[in-house]
């Protein structure tokens, strides 16, 4: 019996179980939640917690955009990985950082990451966690339907993009572009990012902070 996680090098201790051909184990649930992490917030946070909570998955994996098919412009791939690797700290092990998108490459298309993990790991069920303000976007998507085939979509209700279908109430009325603004305005968004994730901001200097001088003994 094999462990797994998203990682080849994860040094977390609550790896997910992989089961062998053999075993009757049921097969590892694993939700994925893609999205910019620009930076990650209490709202990626709570929209995972929610999913681990009440819809039978082992996993929840984080899958920052290493090329945003939109074209977003984002902090460095590394820095945003190692704030999503700070936020999924907040949790006992299921929440994980998968640096799947930089593997696959090309445009960051949705469905392309999907063949790719579907491929690899035959032995897991993907679903895919959305927030309800994505909907709007979906004519644009690649391929949504072959998405829906390779996975089971969950639109989760984001507070102010009430939509049919969505599952569970409403959740965090924060976004990643709130938080960049507080940051602008020189405030501290202690309340919408937790503390770790703010504090490797800081030590890099993202979203146009000052890095923090080191004095000279
Ligand atoms: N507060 C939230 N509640 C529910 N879902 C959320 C929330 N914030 C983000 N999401 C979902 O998480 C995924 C990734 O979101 P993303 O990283 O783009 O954050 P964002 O806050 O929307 O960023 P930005 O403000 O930069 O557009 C998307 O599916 C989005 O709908
Ligand atoms: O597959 C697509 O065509 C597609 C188009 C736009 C966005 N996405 C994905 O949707 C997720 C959330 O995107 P965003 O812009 O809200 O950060 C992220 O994983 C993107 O790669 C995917």
């Amino acid at each position: 019996m094999g462990t797994w996680c998203c990682r080849r090098r994860c040094s977390r201790s609550t790896r997910v179980r992989r089961s062998s051909p053999s075993s009757k184990r049921p097969a590892v649930k694993v939700a994925l939640l893609g999205g910019s992490f620009n930076p990650p917030h209490v709202g990626h946070l709570m929209a995972a917690t929610y999913v681990h909570a009440t819809q039978g998955v082992d996993a929840v994996w984080l899958m920052p955009s290493f090329h945003h098919p939109f074209g977003k412009q984002l902090e460095s791939f590394e820095q945003r990985v190692r704030m999503c690797d700070a936020l999924c700290q907040e949790t006992s092990g299921w929440l994980q950082t998968s640096q799947v998108e930089r593997e696959v490459g090309g445009g960051g298309r949705t469905v392309d990451t999907l063949a790719f993990l579907v491929e690899r790991h035959p032995d897991i069920q993907f679903s895919l966690i959305i927030g309800s303000d994505i909907l709007r976007d979906l004519p644009h998507w690649k391929d949504f339907d072959r998405i829906q085939q390779m996975a089971r979509v969950l639109v989760l209700y984001r507070a102010g993009y009430p939509a049919p279908n969505t599952v569970g109430p409403p959740l965090a009325e924060v976004s990643s572009t709130q938080v960049r603004e507080q940051l602008a305005r020189g405030m501290e968004p202690s309340e919408l990012v937790p503390a770790g994730v703010l504090k490797v901001a800081r030590e890099a200097g993202l979203f146009g902070l000052a890095i923090p001088r080191v004095r000279a003994e």
